[in-house]
């Protein structure tokens, strides 16, 4: 049943509706999106593959951007054409506020909960941030499908969280395509057509910002009032700075210029700008000849919350890692960094990310996309520092950490929300205990599921706090967590010393009651990894000069030469040689050579915590 329209030059509003797709990771977002592009008509079955929306590679070979943050389609009810505009959104909590802009740009959002799972934390996340930004909400029940899907048993969950009736939530499958016909009915039946001024002064939001190495930003926007036109001048509010429109369109899924966007419409920009700090998420866009007085408000610059350093392996390739840092910056408004040196480790950068998610990704691009083998230091927060003469200092490297004169540090802190089976409770609760947590407050979704809400140390929860929660709720446990203002905290700064010689690398900043762990932690893992010298080498952790842990690596001449009896020189000189190679693998600390291989493995969590953060 084809009930397709061409795509309706859109600019009557009462025919447009624009909606996004929220729900917890793995819950189907991407598979139902495909779905509607299909049933659409906008994507011919031929054409159609997995998470068409997704196809990066794709994008790169073509040198078009055709992601999907916005995407046009056509939609035929009761004899009238609409344009349903969807909008994605990033499903990551490292990137809330993006999300935030996103769903900024809608008047509806489709709730999407697997069957077979139930309400998890990132549903729960994103359904607040909708009810922020006032959107209508359609609870859908996703992959009914499955032989252990509840639906009986989720709807009425839904129909609790939101408040509405177990049977006014859909239920579809985005794999066989039941029921998302009447989900686009009910799409354009329930969402609000968007209202605007038309004649009022252009104001249009930006929700996302890409960018395209054959086109410069592609900058995808949401218009309010009035209307913006190809050819014209258009202006950034927060910055002022003008550009003239060279392209302006919208994606079905691939990108169609048009002869303008007006009132409610959704569509991309492209200026010639080559930096997406130049067109920033959150930014209002208007005309130069005709000003908006007032910005659509909500914008605010990303702030870092966890920062690393970055060093290149080979100290040689510096400049290859400065360069790849600017690149990747060009489409991530959020990364922020600056040079930075350490005794250990040479030249380097101090990088800042909105997470541990967004240090993973751009660490394995540095890696994968520019062959960079690269060390990074332990993630920390930053802390602010006051010191006894009241000046404030803001430390986002352990090193550099004031030493004496502090009269109060604090710490920045999260509001998180963890949602698992009854029975897991306790194990939370201790756990989030043992990370200095203070309970909030904890709410019953259903007879056997709990919503707990806790406010801890942004540190404590970095690390491998998700990994932790996982083992201990069997898998069931998912978090969300968002900043809440800062704390004063106990906190001192652990050196590690060889040889009594500082190594910069492996200063950490931790709570008073954690400091003798780390200290006792990170000197045995340094003994097994340190290769024995020709001297003693004592290796120490202190707070200022008080020692709290102490190993010894014996001394210990290693001979190479040892097992060559007889007079076989070349075998003599190979190992030799086989020996000096080594050594340039080693770094100097003071006088004792540490493998970088010593490096990697003492900084790195054993549990790769960061991956599987993604998957949250
Ligand atoms: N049986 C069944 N499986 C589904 C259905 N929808 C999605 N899936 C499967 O669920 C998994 C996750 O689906 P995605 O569409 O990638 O989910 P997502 O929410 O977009 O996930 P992310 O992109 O990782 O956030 C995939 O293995 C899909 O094949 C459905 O209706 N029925």
């Amino acid at each position: 049943m084809a009930r397709t329209a061409p795509v309706p030059a859109a600019t009557d509003p009462s025919v447009i509706r624009n909606f996004c797709i929220i729900a917890h990771i793995d819950h189907g977002k991407s598979t139902l999106a495909d779905r509607m592009l299909q049933l659409t008509g906008v994507v011919q079955p031929r054409d159609m593959k997995a998470q068409y929306l997704d196809r990066m590679d794709i994008e790169r070979e073509r040198g078009i951007t055709i992601k999907s943050q916005a995407v046009r389609m056509p939609w035929e009810f009761d004899g009238t054409s609409y344009a349903l505009n969807m909008i994605d959104t990033p499903g990551h909590v490292d990137f809330t506020y993006e999300v935030s802009r996103s769903l900024a740009a809608c008047e509806g959002a489709i709730l999407l909960v697997d069957a077979a799972q139930g309400i998890e934390a990132q549903t729960l996340a994103n359904l607040y941030l909708a009810m922020e930004n006032d959107l209508t909400i359609i609870p859908v029940l996703n992959k009914i499908d499955l032989p252990a899907a509840q639906p009986e048993k989720y709807a009425a969950e839904l129909a609790n969280l939101i408040g509405g009736k177990p049977e006014d939530v859909l239920m579809v499958s985005g794999k066989t395509g039941v029921g998302v016909e009447d989900l686009l009915d009910k799409i354009v039946q329930d969402l609000p057509a968007p209202v605007g001024d038309p004649d009022a002064p252009a104001r249009a939001m930006i929700f996302d910002s890409v960018y395209d190495t054959y086109r410069g930003v592609v900058t995808y926007v949401r218009v309010v009032d009035g209307k913006l036109s190809p050819r014209e001048r258009i202006q950034m509010m927060s910055t002022k700075a003008s550009h003239e429109l060279l392209e302006i369109g919208v994606s079905s899924p691939e990108p169609v210029p048009t002869k303008g966007l007006g009132v409610g419409e959704v569509g991309y920009l492209i200026t010639g700008v080559k930096d997406v700090r130049q067109s920033k998420v959150g930014d209002t866009v208007t005309t130069l000849h005709k000003p908006a007085s007032e910005s659509l408000g909500g914008y605010e610059d990303a702030k870092p919350m966890v920062f690393s350093g970055l060093y290149p392996l080979d100290g040689t390739d510096y400049p290859v890692l400065r360069d790849a840092l600017e690149k990747l910056m060009l489409n991530d408004a959020a990364l922020v960094y600056e040079p930075e040196t350490s005794a250990a480790l040479g030249f380097g950068f101090r990088v800042g990310f909105l997470g541990l998610l967004h240090l993973e990704i751009t660490r394995e691009r540095l890696e994968r996309e520019y062959k960079l083998d690269l060390i990074s230091t332990a993630p920390n927060v930053e802390y602010e520092v006051t010191l006894e003469d009241k000046k404030v200092v803001h430390v986002t490297n352990p090193s550099e950490y004031p030493v004496g004169k502090v009269a109060e540090v604090r710490e920045p802190m999260v509001s998180a929300t963890i949602l698992a089976p009854n029975e897991f409770v306790g194990a939370i609760m201790e756990l989030c205990q043992s990370r200095r947590g203070i309970l909030g407050g904890m709410d019953y979704l259903s007879e056997d599921r709990v919503e707990i809400r806790y406010r801890l140390p942004l540190a404590e929860i970095v690390f491998d706090f998700f990994d932790t929660l996982k083992s201990k709720t069997r898998g069931y446990g998912s978090l969300d967590w968002k900043a809440d203002g800062d704390q004063v905290a106990d906190l001192v700064k652990v050196d590690i010393m060889l040889q009594g010689e500082t190594v910069d690398a492996f200063s950490a900043i931790t709570h008073r009651d954690k400091a003798y762990s780390y200290g006792v932690m990170m000197t045995s893992k340094l003994r097994e990894l340190i290769p024995r010298q020709q001297f003693e080498v004592p290796i120490q952790a202190a707070i200022g000069a008080r020692i709290i842990a102490r190993e010894n690596i014996r001394a210990i001449r290693k001979d190479v030469l040892a097992k060559c009896y007889g007079g076989d020189i070349s075998r003599k000189r190979k190992l030799l040689e086989k020996q000096k190679e080594g050594k340039k693998r080693m770094k100097m600390v003071g006088r004792v050579e540490v493998p970088q291989e010593a490096f990697i493995a003492a900084l790195s969590n054993d549990d790769g915590n960061g991956k599987d953060k993604a998957k949250k």
